[in-house]
């Protein structure tokens, strides 16, 4: 599966400790991820990342692209939700295709938790059906 991984600045620790915690089922998958987001991930697991630009800079549009185009099987977006974003239109147009394309996403460690159990118990064998290809119908 291919899976983005996303955290705010106040967030960042929050998914570090998640990846490290779940480093045995990440490497097992495919990761993306926002720039920053990606290196303080790779840095503390050692998990190979492909890393967008910074979200400010676009990151989130870069992987709402990947989600779009069917490419993208989950999505960890660990939000600030007391903080205001610069970006905040990229990030609700990154949900909203999500929700568009039927990829789950957690905006929250306890539903990152929940998401990775499914991971590990063969929840996510609908990606397989539902998946399609670009198209424009
Ligand atoms: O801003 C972000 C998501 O909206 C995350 O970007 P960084 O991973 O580059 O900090």
């Amino acid at each position: 599966m291919n899976i983005a991984l996303i955290a705010h600045d106040r967030k960042k620790k929050e998914i570090v400790d998640f990846s490290i915690a779940y480093k045995g089922v990440l490497s097992t998958h495919t990761l993306f991820a926002t720039g920053t987001t990606g290196n303080e991930i790779a840095k503390a697991t050692g998990l190979p990342i492909t890393r967008y630009l910074s979200g400010p800079l676009g990151g989130d549009q870069q992987l709402g692209a990947q989600v779009a185009a069917g490419n993208m099987d989950l999505v960890l977006f660990f939000r600030d939700p007391l903080q205001a974003q610069p970006h905040e239109p990229d990030i609700t147009a990154l949900i909203r295709l999500c929700d568009v394309h039927n990829v789950p996403i957690a905006t929250n460690m306890g539903t990152a938790e929940v998401l990775i159990s499914g991971l590990k118990n063969g929840a996510f064998s609908f990606r397989k059906v539902v998946k399609s290809p670009e198209s424009n119908d």
